[in-house]
């Protein structure tokens, strides 16, 4: 694993009219393609008590664009060789750092005319990228230290979660596919949209945000790939903002976490410091990876020119110079089958079984080999061979090779063998892939349905956009499914047909098997066919596990949250509108939790669509078998129910069935705000 420095860059946009306008000037100036200059503008303040100060710095870093430097120049000096590395496998991240107003947001998001590195990247990358890869798109952002999901504005809040391999997650944040770069710019568009923008005195268009564009890049369904692309919210000093009330929250929020960041900064390019804490912040928390981690990692840092932001300018270029000492280990991500080490082993049994199936299809060789006379042979009679081997009959002075019916035909039909074998492989595969999609739309429909139903039912014939769209897509996903449904009966039918085949083939391969060798080629043949078929199962059994998983930690996640909203109900110190506001917040975690539980509660009716002609594992060794795993979890997870919170206090209701019966619903019906599912 080699070291790699931070790739630090530095961006100064031009002076702008407004700084022209307050008699601002030039004090940062681009030396040349990696030197910049600052000038402290007190030197040209005749103060004669810092007449001795050093009033100029000069700063290195692995590039410097100055105001002549467009969108593309930035791409193909810093981002471009990132992309080579992402498509080679390496995570990686590049972030915009800088005060507000520097010119983050324009490197990353750009305009429609100047695009930024956002578009540049992604286009790039699919350049790069073959049809054997997919590509998805999640957009969030960090806003008060609240993670809000930019491509699902009725999502909610979103919150972290930290998996056993110390892998951080984002349960419930939707992912998107997209197909082409114009998918991509329409995706992107949308989410920028949604992003908390307000006017500050500092930026006409500040972002209050920190926005995270995540491209994940997926091949034979697993992760090949993942590139973060930030643009950071600006620190900003209140005294230059002239900011107010919820201006100023946000700011203290914004520095919060750009704090954090300083401090894993600082913590990282120290040579003494052990410690580093990525926990004070969510941006941190979701940046340890890209700081210190094994990512490729870009920090683009942004200045503006003028002599009215010269602390800020210094400052930015102080972390930015601190962050090239910082260090990653870039490692490439497992290749995309997602068991190397199996891949690995079933290549050595193949090379083993290639050099054994060479030898035997030379009796010659066979004979040689087992210090015996080479026979000859009735042509004719190819049963003959193996009942009557010439291996225990007197040895014939001939040297000619009986490459006769017998020999030849069990080497056909051993060719014959393997490549059925490859067939039933691929339409293994296949239904696999189709199960894990029926899968996870039927988990999606059940939690639909009832929240439409819910909704029918309180509100009879109101009509809701929401729910209008929940129903549409409701629609389309029951299509896909009867899509999938044929699709899966299809290759049921020729997995079935397949299974004869082989059977056919391997009775008639054992009959004509001449020797010991032989026979073993037949057996290890035979194995390797259903260690490929367990291999598929368990992968299939990972994935929906994994589905179930994901759905877990997201209910999770709003258990939290409604343990959280519960607790200030029952501390009580509330007045009546705070009180009837948060027990509406109450009752909506209570319904999201519920539909979201929901498809885990009737998993038996989903999990059929995984136990068709894929082998159970272990099933012989009496070791649970999935369906039994899965209906176990099902009841840990049906015993999950919500109390219901009346005068601040809780009730649990008598039986876990309750909490779930249309009466609890209509109690805490559906709100306006659909629940997320
Ligand atoms: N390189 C550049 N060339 C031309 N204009 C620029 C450049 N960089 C920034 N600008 C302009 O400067 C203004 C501020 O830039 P931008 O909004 O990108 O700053 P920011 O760092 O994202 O600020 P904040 O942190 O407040 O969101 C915008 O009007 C933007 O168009």
């Amino acid at each position: 694993m080699q070291k790699q420095q931070l790739t630090v860059v530095v961006r100064v946009r031009p002076l702008n009219s407004a700084e022209k306008a307050r008699k601002a000037f030039q004090c940062v100036f681009p030396l040349d393609k990696k030197r910049v200059l600052l000038v402290d503008p007190e030197k040209f303040e005749n103060n004669i008590l810092r007449q001795n100060r050093q009033h100029e710095r000069k700063f290195e870093f692995d590039a410097t664009f100055g105001a002549v430097s467009n969108q593309e120049d930035v791409h193909e000096t810093t981002t471009g060789p990132i992309i080579d590395s992402v498509v080679q496998g390496f995570n990686a991240t590049v972030f915009a750092y800088g005060a507000t107003g520097s010119g983050k947001t324009f490197t990353m998001i750009g305009t429609k005319e100047r695009p930024g590195l956002m578009t540049l990247m992604t286009k790039a990358l699919y350049e790069k990228l073959d049809g054997q890869y997919q590509v998805l798109l999640s957009y969030m952002e960090i806003y008060n230290e609240i993670i809000r999901d930019l491509l699902n504005p009725t999502g909610g809040d979103l919150e972290l979660l930290e998996d056993e391999r110390g892998n951080i997650r984002v349960p419930g944040l939707s992912s998107v596919k997209a197909p082409n770069l114009s998918r991509i710019m329409q995706i992107l568009q949308e989410g920028n949209l949604r992003r908390t923008q307000e006017a500050t005195m500092a930026n006409k268009t500040s972002s209050r945000s920190h926005a995270l564009l995540q491209v994940m890049i997926v091949k034979n369904q697993s992760l090949h790939s993942k590139l973060f692309m930030i643009d950071l919210a600006g620190s900003e000093r209140a005294s230059n903002t002239q900011n107010r009330g919820i201006r100023l929250k946000e700011g203290a929020a914004i520095n919060r976490s750009l704090l954090a960041l300083g401090n894993v900064i600082n913590s990282l390019a120290s040579k003494t410091t052990k410690y580093v804490n990525y926990r004070d912040s969510k941006l941190t928390r979701l940046l340890k990876d890209s700081l210190g981690g094994t990512a490729k990692t870009c920090m683009i840092a942004h200045v503006t020119p003028s002599s009215s932001n010269f602390e800020e300018t210094y400052n930015t270029l102080m972390y930015a110079s601190r962050a090239m000492n910082i260090t990653n280990k870039p490692v490439r991500n497992r290749p995309a089958s997602a068991d190397q080490v199996y891949a690995e082993a079933m290549n050595a049994i193949r090379k083993e079984m290639g050099s054994q199936i060479k030898n035997s299809s030379s009796i010659s060789g066979l004979a040689a080999r087992n210090g015996l006379p080479e026979r000859t042979g009735s042509r004719s009679r190819p049963k003959s061979i193996s009942r009557n081997s010439s291996l225990t009959r007197a040895p014939a002075a001939s040297t000619t090779i009986d490459r006769g019916r017998g020999g030849s035909l069990f080497t056909q039909l051993k060719e014959q063998y393997m490549t059925l074998s490859d067939k039933q492989r691929k339409l293994r595969e296949k239904l696999m892939a189709i199960n894990q999609e029926a899968y996870s739309l039927e988990m999606s429909l059940i939690s639909k349905n009832a929240i439409i139903n819910a909704w029918e039912k309180a509100h009879q014939d109101k009509t809701n956009d929401s729910v209008e769209r929940l129903k549409q897509d409701g629609e389309l996903q029951r299509v896909r499914l009867v899509e999938l449904s044929d699709q899966r009966t299809k290759v049921e039918k020729a997995l079935r047909k397949g299974d004869e085949n082989a059977s056919g083939l391997e009775s008639r391969m054992r009959s004509l098997a001449a020797t010991n060798e032989q026979r073993e080629v037949v057996k290890l043949m035979v194995k390797m066919a259903e260690i490929e078929a367990q291999k598929i199962s368990a992968l299939s059994d990972l994935a929906i596990k994994g589905l179930i998983m994901d759905r877990t930690d997201t209910s999770i996640a709003k258990l939290q949250k409604y343990e959280l909203v519960a607790d200030r109900l029952i501390d009580g110190k509330l007045d009546e509108a705070d009180r009837k506001k948060l027990e509406e917040e109450y009752r909506l975690i209570k319904n999201q939790f519920h539909y979201h539980l929901l498809p885990l509660k009737n998993i038996q009716t989903t999990v059929s669509w995984n136990s068709m002609l894929l082998p159970k594992i272990n099933n012989n060794n009496n070791t649970i078998i999935m369906e039994e795993r899965l209906n176990s979890a099902s009841k840990k997870k049906s015993e999950i129910s919500l109390p219901i919170i009346a005068n601040g206090r809780e009730k649990y209701p008598t039986s876990s069935a309750e909490s779930t019966t249309d009466d609890d619903r209509v109690n805490s019906p559906v709100t306006e705000r659909l629940p997320n599912i």
